[in-house]
């Protein structure tokens, strides 16, 4: 596997090394000492989570705050995301930027997202199936998030507005800069 830091400390773009015969593929989707190796994070995971949605569909941007707060390693199963990674982290000379990536079936690249970001994706393809590893336990009470359209993000999700489906939830969300961390 093959890991990039991108311009956001921390955060990191994994390529897993595709062994292809005439059969078909086989990667090694997670490998916890090479995760370690690789980024000097422990890698040491609690919880994964699956979502099924379907074109246009944008869930996040979202987080959990505090002792509750998740570092996440996403990936697609099958289909496409814009995948959304937004570093609020107070003090972080890149608080406010964000990484933008394409993780589909195909590209089969994931994305390690620390504690301290928000987190969200469109859904580019049909329909997608979405897989993250959470190295925290869920807590309904410490999650927060900040509006899909916030003006100062000014996200291209690259699906139409008039295509895009929201939870109830995720369509009052508040702005970053009233974000109370
Ligand atoms: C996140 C989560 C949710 N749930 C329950 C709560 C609701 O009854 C149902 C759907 O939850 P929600 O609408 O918050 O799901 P998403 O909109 O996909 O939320 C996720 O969206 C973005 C992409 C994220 O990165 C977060 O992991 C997470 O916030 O699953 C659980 O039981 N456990 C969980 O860990």
């Amino acid at each position: 596997m093959q890991v990039v830091e991108t311009e956001l400390k921390g955060c990191y773009i994994i390529n897993p090394t595709i062994v292809e015969d005439e059969r078909g593929y086989f990667f090694e989707s997670f490998n916890q000492k090479k995760f370690e190796q690789l980024t000097g994070e422990s890698g040491i995971f609690v919880q994964d989570n699956q979502s099924n949605s379907s074109y246009g569909v944008v869930r996040g941007l979202h987080a959990q705050r505090g002792e509750f707060a998740q570092a996440k390693l996403v990936r697609v199963l099958s289909g496409k995301v814009l995948d959304i990674a937004v570093d609020v982290r107070p003090n972080s000379p890149t608080f406010g930027k964000y990484v933008a990536i394409e993780l589909s079936s195909e590209n089969k690249k994931q994305l390690y997202v620390p504690r301290g970001f928000l987190h969200g994706f469109s859904v580019l393809s049909e329909s997608v199936d979405f897989f993250y590893k959470c190295d925290n336990f869920y807590n309904k009470e410490s999650e927060y998030g900040v509006i899909y359209n916030d003006k100062d993000l000014n996200i291209d999700w690259k699906v139409p507005t008039s295509s895009m489906l929201l939870s109830a939830k995720d369509v009052v969300l508040g702005s970053l800069k009233d974000l109370k961390l």
